[in-house]
Order: C-alpha cells, then structure tokens, then sequence
C-alpha cells in the first residue's frame, strides 16, 4: 500500500512536472506568438504608411483671395503643375503638400508679392558653410505669429498685431482645407529673399535659359555682384524649403520636389539628413544655352550639380534628358554614367552620390475635364461662347481658332499673332470668316521681360483688328483677346466651342492645353508646334509621320508664311478628316493618363534605392528623432 502510495504520489509529481513544461512551453509559444504579432503589426504599419507623398512647389495647390469683408476665400488653383500633381495627392489624406502661400494671395491692400521692384539694390554676400552655401539667416520673429492662432483675443493693440491677427485668420481657412484634403503647409520664407528667388533667379534667369530663350535674360544678371548676391537669396529661399521637407518627413516617406525654383533641395536635404529618398520633377524644358555655363556659371554649374544628388530625377522628353546627360558628361569628366537600355534609365555616380534619371511625359487626369462634356450647362455656355465668338449669323465656312496659355513669351504669343496678320495679307478670302479667340492670363508681370513682352502683344492684336475689316460681314472681329482666365468648367465648353485649338509654344515643359482640347473634343483640328513637350511626346508615339499627319505642324514660330499656311489648310480641312485626326490624338491622350505618369514615377523599381519596410526599422531603432518615434 505504501509502495502504491510512493508510486502514486511520483506519478502526480511527474504529471505536475509535465504539466508545468508544457505551461511553461505554452507560454513561451504565446510570448513568441504574441511578439510575432506586434512585428508583424509594426512591419504592416510601416508598410502601409510608405505610401505617403511629401510634395514640395513653389506654388501651392489653391489661390486664396481676401473678400471685402476681411474673410479669406480659397479656392483650387490652375496651372499645369497643379493640374497633374493634385490628382495625385489627392489620393491620399496623409499625403503632405508643402508650398509658400505668397504668390497666390491676392489681397489688394498689400503691394504685390514677386515683384522685382523690391529687390534690395545691394544685399551683403553672408558668410558660408563648409559646403560653401550661403548661411540663412535667422528669420525675423513676426512671420511666426499666425502659428498661435486664437481666436478669443482682445482687440489688437497696435497695426504689428492687427497683421499678425489677420495672418491668424488665413490660418483658420487653411486649417478647415485640410480637414477634407490632403495636407497643405505653408513654407514661411523672408519676402526680401522670396521677390529676389522668384522674379529674380527663378524667372528672370532659370525660366529662360531653360527654356533656351538667353535674350530674356534680366540685364541686372550681367553685373556679377547682383548675379551673386541674388543666388544668395535663392540659396537661403532653397533652404528653407529643404529645412521643412525634413522636418516634415519620416524615413519611410518619399518626398517629391518639383521645377525650377527648386533644384538645391535634394542637395540641402542630403546634407541634413542622408536617410531620405528624394525625387525631383522637372516640369520645364532643360536646354541651356552655353552662357549659362560661361556668363552665368555661379548659377550653372550648381544647378548641374545639385540635381545629380537627388535620388532620382524625372524629365518631360528625351531631348531634355539628352541635353542633361551630355552636359554631365562634358563638365564632369569623372562621373559614372551607366544606361540601363531594358529600363530606360540613365544611374550617374558623382562625388560619391548616385542618382537614376528617367523620362516621364505628364498629362492630364482625363475625368476631371471629360465630367464637365456632356452637362447641359456646359452645352449651354459653349452655344453662348461659339455665338459670341463667331457672330449670330456666321458664314458656314468660317472657322474658330482658339488659343489659352499664360502670358509667357515661351508660348509664342507674339508669334502667333504675326502670323495670324500674315494669313488674312496671303489668304485674303478668309477674311470675314474666321476668327481666333485668344486667351493669355496675366502672370509674372513684377518681371521686367513679361511686362514689356505683354505689352507689346496687345499693341498687335489691337491693330490687327484695325486692319481687318470686311464689307459682308461688318461686325466680324479677326481677333478677340482677353487676359483673364476661365474656370475649368468654362474652359471645356470653348475647347467644345472651337474647330481648331491652336498651340505653338517656341519651348514648353510639356503644354497640357493640348492634351486637354483633343481629350474634350476629338472633332477638333490641332495647330502644334514642335517646340511643345506634347508634340515630341504625339511624334514619338506615331502620331505624326510622312504617311499619317493628325495636326498641323508647325516646326519654326518664327517663320510668319509657312506658319499662316497651317492655318490656312487647318481652316480648309474636311470636317471628316478632321475629326479623324482628332480621334487618333484623343485615343492616345485617353490611354495615357496622369495615373500613369504618376506611377511611372513614383515606381521604386526604376531607382537604384529604395527604402524598404525592413530598413525603415532599422532606421528606426538606428534613430531617435521624433520623425521615427511616430512610426510606433
Ligand atoms: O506659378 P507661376 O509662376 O504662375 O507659373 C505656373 C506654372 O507654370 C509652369 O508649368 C510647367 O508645367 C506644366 C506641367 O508639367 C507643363 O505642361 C508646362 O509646359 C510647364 O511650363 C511651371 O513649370 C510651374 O512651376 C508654374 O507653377
Ligand atoms: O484660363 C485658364 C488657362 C489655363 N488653365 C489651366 O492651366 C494649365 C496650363 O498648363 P500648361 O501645361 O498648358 O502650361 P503652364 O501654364 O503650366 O506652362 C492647364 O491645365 C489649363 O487647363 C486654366 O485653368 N484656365
């Protein structure tokens, strides 16, 4: 009995063993399970939120106007790059659009933002870093105000206040945009440095020698001092931009940098933190003339440089990308350029950096434009603008050009209007019939070269319409020009107003008024010049060759009798054949969305870095910024 007992009490003693191990085992398994878990978990959230875009313009998204009553209205801006960049971001509430406000703030009371006329005359050279940039300096404490919005203050006690307050308010409308948007920051910069960087370097200098066009070059910039002394400010405004990027950005982000104004950040963001991936869109052509290395080589070879260390950089065309490519390869003789044919894509290594350079036509997102077609309103006012156009009673065969840009001298306005006088001197059996309705939106006029140009487009247009009368139709008009711009929602119902769209830039980044006209009205003829970044992109797709012409081509802007006689055959085209044309352009444009130029983009695959899931933990653990502890 008492050995049944000893037996007894072992067999419970094992059975409490074995039960414990496998406690203990399953608590083990649990832990393991558990912490497994919340890797997976963590590595999930890591994942998810790599897909926030950091975007970074000059301009930002929206125009903000101040009513008569003090309130701050906002509105969706115009533009090309708005047009293709918002549909992009406005995939994602997390995404974050950084921009300065200045440029889009239309308040009367205060004296207009941009202008060169308030460039300093002499601004000190400041001392520099070990990178030999510039220092910024710190800026002044007021424009830090209109972050401690409240509204339950006292009446201001001085006018410092009283602006500080208003700036409070433009920060409500902003704040209430963002509830139902993606993110929009303001970049705050000093508006000294801001008039220098924008109508100085940005566009009295980069803007045309960019576009290839030297003789709008601002004269100040043949004195070197102020050439200088400008790339000061330009640097600084770079930096403030680039400090905020960093600020704003984990490491998983990925932060996209666009145009001109611009092109120092991936450099100054490298050298703040070396983690980030950044890449740069440049929306203009990139065609500098050899000045631009010679006259202006504080400004040439630092733009040269300073895109080689963004990650990964993105052109309109292949003639841009040529053109960036052979310059590289001509002034940095020790650089390592290797091209991956499958890919198309150019890896340069220089000073240790690594950079992929690719080509990505923008467009357009196809439904924002296509939603507006068939509403009666839209039918309504394109009855109303084809009536106010043409006359009440046309004659059948008259035909409507129609024209929309800015008021650049990069969209060939001048040009267009020389020719167009040339075509009622050589074809005077158009006269009475057709009539090009001319749109040119008033910007930049705070540059000298814009003002002036403007100036002198209207002084032509006005006397073309001098010139040109006709007996049988005595109210007809060759030209209506007008300097304000339409609505997105006007702006379809002239492209479907229109028989002809008419766009002869000498040089533009890409031109979205093209794509847009045929995506609207694919009855449409096309005039288009080569100078576009679309007729490149329309050539290369075979859209023009000797067998199958879908536009009219216009190859020199400059040559006033060939470019009348497109006109010419454009007016006297067959609707059929027209429409024919105008069906092959709108297939193409239709197939190639802004969604594909996004992704095309914003593909890690094409980069020979990419930031993975893995490596942002590592990163993680590795780092002790706030950036990285919001991760968690
Ligand atoms: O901000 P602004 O000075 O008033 O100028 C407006 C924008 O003009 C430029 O647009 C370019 O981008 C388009 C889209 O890629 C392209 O189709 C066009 O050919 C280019 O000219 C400029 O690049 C933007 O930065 C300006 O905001
Ligand atoms: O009165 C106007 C004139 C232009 N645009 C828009 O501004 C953009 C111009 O882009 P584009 O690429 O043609 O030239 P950019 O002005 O960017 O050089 C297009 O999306 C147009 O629809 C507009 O909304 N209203």
């Amino acid at each position: 009995m008492r050995r049944f007992l000893v037996y007894g009490n072992r067999y419970w003693e094992s059975m409490r063993n074995s039960l414990e191990n496998v406690i203990i085992i399953f608590r083990n398994v649990w832990q393991s399970a558990v912490r497994m878990l919340l890797y997976a978990v963590f590595q999930v959230k890591a994942m998810l939120k790599i897909q926030r875009v950091i975007n970074v313009s000059n301009a930002p998204p929206v125009s903000l106007k101040r009513e008569k009553t003090g309130d701050w209205e906002i509105k969706q801006g115009s533009g090309g790059l708005v047009a293709c960049v918002d549909p992009v971001m406005s995939k994602d509430h997390e995404n974050l659009w950084l921009a300065n406000l200045g440029m889009n703030i239309n308040d009367k009371k205060n004296k207009r933002p941009g202008s060169v006329a308030s460039i300093p005359e002499s601004l000190s050279f400041p001392s520099t870093n070990t990178l030999g940039l510039p220092l910024i300096k710190q800026t002044i404490a007021e424009v830090f105000f209109h972050v401690l919005a409240d509204d339950d203050m006292d009446a201001p006690k001085n006018e410092k206040q009283k602006k500080a307050r208003e700036e409070m308010s433009l920060l409500g409308v902003l704040n209430n945009y963002n509830r139902g948007n993606y993110k929009l920051n303001p970049v705050v910069v000093q508006e000294e440095d801001y008039n220098v960087y924008y109508g100085g370097i940005s566009n009295g200098l980069l803007w045309p020698a960019l576009h290839n066009l030297p003789e709008y070059i601002v004269s100040e910039y043949n004195d070197e001092k102020i050439l200088r002394s400008h790339w000061c400010a330009y640097v600084r405004v770079n930096y403030q931009f680039a400090i905020d990027a960093v600020r704003n950005s984990r490491p998983q982000d990925f932060i996209w940098i666009h145009d001109y104004h611009l092109m120092l950040v991936g450099m100054i963001m490298q050298s703040l933190d070396q983690h980030l991936e950044v890449g740069f869109f440049l929306h203009i052509p990139f065609q500098p003339p050899g000045e631009f290395f010679s006259k202006y080589s504080t400004v040439g070879f630092a733009v040269l440089r300073g895109l080689l260390r963004f990650t990964k950089v993105g052109f309109q065309t292949h003639r841009d990308r040529t053109k960036y490519i052979e310059l590289v390869q001509h002034y940095f003789g020790t650089a390592k350029i290797v091209y991956d044919s499958k890919m198309d894509i150019y890896s340069v290594t220089n000073e240790g950096w690594t950079c992929s350079l690719g080509v990505f036509p923008v467009s357009i997102k196809n439904d924002d434009f296509l939603k507006f077609v068939d509403l009666p309103e839209t039918i309504k006012l394109k009855n109303e603008i084809r009536k106010r156009v043409m006359g009440e009673n046309p004659p059948q065969d008259g035909r409507f050009f129609f024209s929309v840009e800015r008021f650049d001298y990069t969209k060939g306005i001048m040009e267009k209007l020389q020719a167009y006088k040339r075509y009622f001197e050589k074809h005077p059996d158009r006269i009475g019939k057709d009539v090009l309705y001319q749109i040119a939106v008033t910007n930049r006029r705070s540059v000298d070269t814009y003002r002036v140009y403007q100036d002198e487009c209207i002084e032509l247009a006005d006397k073309i319409n001098e010139t040109f009368k006709s007996t049988e139709n005595p109210t007809w008009k060759p030209l209506i020009f007008q300097t304000d711009g339409l609505q997105r929602s006007e702006l379809v119902a002239a492209y479907l107003a229109m028989d002809i769209g008419v766009v002869t830039p000498k040089k533009d980044g890409m031109n979205l008024v093209a794509k847009e006209m045929l995506v609207c009205n694919p009855k449409a003829g096309l005039v288009l010049s080569t100078g576009a970044g679309s007729e490149i992109q329309f050539t290369t797709a075979g859209l023009y060759t000797e067998k199958e012409k879908n536009y009219h081509r216009i190859a020199n802007v400059f040559d006033a009798d060939a470019y009348c006689d497109a006109f010419y055959a454009a007016a006297l085209e067959p609707e059929d054949m027209r429409a024919e044309h105008g069906k092959r352009l709108h297939e193409f444009i239709m197939a190639n969305d802004i969604e594909r130029w996004s992704s095309a983009f914003l593909d890690p695959s094409w980069t020979h870095e990419v930031i993975r899931p893995t490596q942002v933990i590592f990163n993680y653990i590795s780092r002790s910024s706030p950036a990285t502890i919001e991760l968690l």
